[in-house]
């Protein structure tokens, strides 16, 4: 068979090293027409002679090109070649005709044409399985795209499955239901979506793999039909083997291809069969949710016939408690009236309560008040027994300007103690620097208020200069003393009982200045004959003008120990004459307040000329003051009340008819020790001093008219008997005329009783005479007399004398106008106070003595009563003489004071 002169072009790739080429190629080769060449790489390459002559033609250096660019090269050098060899066959036919070699050229043209028809429908065919590979290349990949995606929508439905599985347990039992279904239909949706994309995935690849597989067998078939063809024809598709054998190869590859495309659809299976096991967790834990589910569902159920068991007795307990609400409905509208009703009774009760605890309180408060009265009553009544003189002392505060230290200190109730000189003194009242006038005017208050029961009373204020004498008495315009309190609670006492009594207020004011006294109303110096002049007052406001009258009028001057210092004693005296309307009983009181002039150490204050005199006089007072009070404390026959102008005005003051009070005043100065010492001894003495119980000046009542009367009848009586003993004393003289002489010792011894009865009275009149001329201390045999009588300053006050025309010489004290002491606080009860008529002042005991100086004749000031009294005692005792002296001698004149004068 001959070798056709176009081979395939085969190629094989043997190993450079030396390996032969195979003996089969180079026997084909040479049986064949074909050579083995080598080309770049040691590659070997079966070529026809014609190629191989166009290789040698056109790349003599063959060998070192590639051999694929020696394949693709190959069928472009061949058309070279041949149209070379055309060329050259026109130009030699046109040389030389050869009918044969043009024939068999034309048929190798022929030959040549097929086998290239061939090649090109074998190239088609090859495209068309690249194509057909490609295809499946893009199915594949659709396939994995849609895989991919069925995953991330697994995913996504799984995620919204593990969503609506997290919500599901958060879920109430209500929500389970709907939830669930949600999960079932996602559940059921993205299984039918599954199984639908699996279907569609495995019937794509099923589609794909038949296609392919018929294409392949399509491709065997035509591969055997060609291998058929090939074989069929025998040698002449010798080369068409090369062909077929790289058709086969490609198959190969293709087949690779195909074989790693179905590892891949493996691959992608077992994905599936992965993602079916997820499908399939995922339906189990859809199942087990479904069971979950189920039994919750059961639960639910169960739990909703228990619910509906429950709201059966629920709606049973409904009823119930409607009816208990009602029930309770009623007892709280019936709780509620006895809630008010016992609100009310409860508000009634504490009002009652509270009622009966204020009157309670009012009942109490007004015990109290009684008590407290009672106690002061008492007090009173005690020291009116015990007629003690009262000492309050009183400390005034420390000077500012001096930074000392107090010289006392107060260890005891009522006792004082000087630090410095380890002396304590004891006193009935006891008033410190901070003590307020209110806190001492309410220890006072009570001897005041005796004042308008009848009792006679005197406070005075003792001691050293500057002490604080006036502050107590008269006190200044904001801190009212002593004098001003006291004038008004009198008046608001008269005040409060008006219905029942009528009294009158009258004031006389008095100073002793250098041992003479003043009327400081008057501004009369007062002699023996002189009286004080007397105001009556019906008002505080009248009151206030007679003080400040008075006050004008004393004798103050500055000193080096007071700048305003008094330097007289000052005295007030306060007459009170009340008359009681229903019994008509009378009563005639005083009360007299003294402000002492201070003691003062003339080493000390170092005065000279009037100051050194005064001072004097003041001490000199002040001591004789002190020899009564030592009489009186030692209870001494005599009391030297005539030693001084002022122990003489004060001593029916001092001597038990009235009650009396000291205010001993004490400096707290560390420099006063020494005075204040002596002051507080005198207190001392002072405080053991016993007047006496003080009486009631009472006078005249209804009871004593009806004994007035009963005493004229016995006047009458009495005369009558007189009368008839005078009848009879007369027979007797006769008698005793004519009878012996023997009678006449007997007569002489009745007369010489007589006189002695007669010289009663002397020792009073000499007194006062004394007094009247001398004011030396008395002899002691004189001393002996009896003491002035309460009424010796009422009938001083009642004489009908008039004034001395001549007044004692007296230098006159230089006059400093005190105007804080003036200014005393008005208080508007005292001015209710009625003003006694003209007529009544008249009845009253003080007469009055005009402005005018002219004297009038006025009535005991203290307890004696009117003249009708004095008259009827006088003559009751004139009765009595003559009733003893019947039968001895001639009776007795009833003798009558003698008119008490001021000096
Ligand atoms: N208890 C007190 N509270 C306040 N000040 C007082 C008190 N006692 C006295 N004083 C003051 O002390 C000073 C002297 O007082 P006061 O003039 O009353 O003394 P006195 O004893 O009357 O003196 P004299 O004997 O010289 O007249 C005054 O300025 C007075 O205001």
């Amino acid at each position: 068979m001959q070798p056709s002169p176009m081979h395939p072009v085969l190629y094989e790739k043997y190993q450079p090293s030396g390996s032969m080429v195979p003996t089969d190629l180079v026997h084909a080769g040479s049986s064949l027409d074909v050579v083995a060449i080598t080309c770049k790489g040691g590659a070997r390459l079966l070529v026809s002679k014609k190629e191989l002559e166009a290789l040698e033609l056109f790349i003599p250096n063959y060998e070192e090109i590639d051999m694929r660019r020696l394949v693709n090269t190959l069928p472009m050098l061949l058309e070279e070649r041949d149209a070379a060899a055309k060329t050259s066959y026109k130009q030699a036919k046109t040389n030389l005709v050869d009918p044969t070699k043009d024939a068999r050229i034309r048929e190798l043209e022929k030959m040549l044409e097929r086998e290239m028809m061939n090649v090109e429908r074998h190239e088609c065919e090859i495209l068309t399985l690249k194509e057909t590979l490609l295809r499946k290349d893009r199915s594949d990949h659709e396939a994995s795209l849609a895989t991919k995606e069925l995953f991330a929508r697994l995913d996504h439905a799984k995620q919204e499955n593990e969503d609506l599985h997290a919500h599901f347990k958060d879920e109430t039992s209500a929500l389970a239901e709907k939830h669930a279904r949600a999960i079932e239909a996602l559940s059921a949706k993205a299984a039918a979506e599954l199984a639908a994309t699996h279907d569609k995935y495995q019937s794509d690849i099923a589609t794909s793999t038949s296609q392919f597989n018929r294409e392949i067998d399509d491709l065997n078939a035509k591969l055997k039909s060609l291998m058929v063809v090939i074989h069929g024809k025998d040698d002449e598709l010798t080369a068409d083997r090369a062909t077929i054998a790289t058709l086969s190869s490609d198959l190969a590859a293709m087949t690779a291809r195909l074989e790693a495309a179905n590892a891949q659809i493996a691959a992608t299976n077992a994905d599936l069969d992965a993602l079916r096991a997820d499908h399939a967790a995922t339906t189990s834990t859809l199942a087990q949710v479904s069971t979950e589910k189920a039994s919750k569902e059961e639960n639910i159920v169960a739990l909703t016939s228990q619910l509906r068991t429950v709201e059966a007795k629920a709606e049973g307990l409904y009823d119930h408690t409607q009816g208990l609400v009602a029930e309770l409905a009623e007892m709280r509208s019936e709780l509620l009236t006895e809630a008010t009703d016992m609100q009310q009774y409860v508000t009634n009760a504490m009002e009652s309560v509270l009622t009966e605890s204020q009157e309670r309180e009012k009942v109490l408060y007004d015990h109290l008040q009684r008590e407290t009265l009672e106690r002061k009553r008492m007090t009173e009544k005690y020291h009116e027994v015990s007629g003690k003189i009262r000492v309050f002392c009183r400390i005034r505060p420390l000077k500012v300007a001096t930074n000392e230290e107090s010289a006392y200190m107060y260890p005891k109730p009522q006792t004082l103690l000087v630090a410095s000189q380890r002396k304590e003194f004891v006193f009935d009242q006891i008033y410190g620097p901070d003590s307020t006038q209110e806190q001492v005017y309410e220890h006072i208050d009570p001897l005041v208020g005796s004042v308008m029961d009848g009792y006679n009373a005197c406070v005075l204020a003792y001691g050293q200069t500057g002490a604080g004498k006036t502050y107590s008495m008269v006190g200044e315009p904001h801190a009212p003393g002593i004098i001003p309190r006291a004038l008004q609670q009198l008046f608001a006492m008269s005040t409060a009982r008006q219905l029942m009594y009528e009294d009158r207020i009258s004031i006389s004011m008095q100073e002793i200045y250098n041992d003479q006294p003043r009327d400081l109303l008057s501004k009369d110096i007062l002699t023996a004959k002189d009286t004080l002049e007397t105001r009556p007052v019906s008002s505080w406001e009248e009151v206030q003008q007679v003080l400040d009258e008075g006050h004008k009028n004393r004798s103050v001057a500055s000193t080096k120990m007071n700048i305003e210092s008094s330097r007289s004693h000052a005295i007030i005296f306060v007459y009170v004459a009340s008359a009681s309307r229903q019994s008509l009983e009378k009563k005639n009181s005083t009360l007299c307040l003294v402000d002492l002039a201070g003691s003062e150490r003339i080493s000390r204050t170092q005065v000279t000329g009037d100051r050194l005199k005064e001072a004097q006089h003041i001490n000199k007072s002040l001591s004789t003051l002190g020899d009564v009070v030592h009489a009186l404390q030692h209870k001494a026959k005599h009391v030297p009340y005539r030693n001084s102008k002022l122990t003489f005005t004060l001593r029916d003051m001092l001597s038990g008819g009235a009650k009396a009070l000291m205010m001993l005043q004490v400096s707290p100065d560390l420099a006063d020790v020494g005075e204040s010492l002596c002051s507080l001894q005198f207190g001392a003495r002072v405080s053991q001093v016993e007047l006496g119980a003080a009486k009631q000046t009472s006078v005249e009542s209804g009871e004593l008219l009806s004994l007035k009367d009963e005493l004229a009848k016995q006047k009458l009586d009495s005369e009558k008997e007189t009368t008839r003993l005078r009848l009879e004393i007369d027979q007797l003289r006769e008698e005793l005329e004519t009878r012996s002489t023997s009678h006449t010792t007997m007569t002489a011894a009745s007369s010489k009783a007589s006189n002695q009865s007669g010289d009663e009275n002397e020792p009073a009149d000499d007194e006062w005479k004394r007094l009247n001329t001398d004011s030396e201390p008395e002899p002691e045999a004189k001393k002996r007399g009896p003491r002035a009588s309460l009424g010796s300053t009422s009938s001083r006050l009642s004489s009908s004398s008039s004034k001395s025309s001549t007044p004692a010489a007296v230098p006159k004290p230089t006059r400093t106008t005190i105007s804080r002491r003036l200014s005393l606080p008005v208080k508007a009860t005292s001015s209710s106070v009625t003003a006694p008529t003209a007529a009544s002042t008249a009845a009253a005991a003080p007469t009055v003595r005009a402005k005018s100086h002219s004297t009038v004749t006025r009535p005991s000031r203290h307890s004696i009563g009117p003249g009708e009294a004095t008259t009827v005692r006088a003559k009751m005792t004139a009765a009595t003489t003559s009733r003893l002296a019947s039968k001895t001698a001639k009776p007795a004149a009833a003798s009558s004071p003698p008119p008490r004068k001021w000096v």
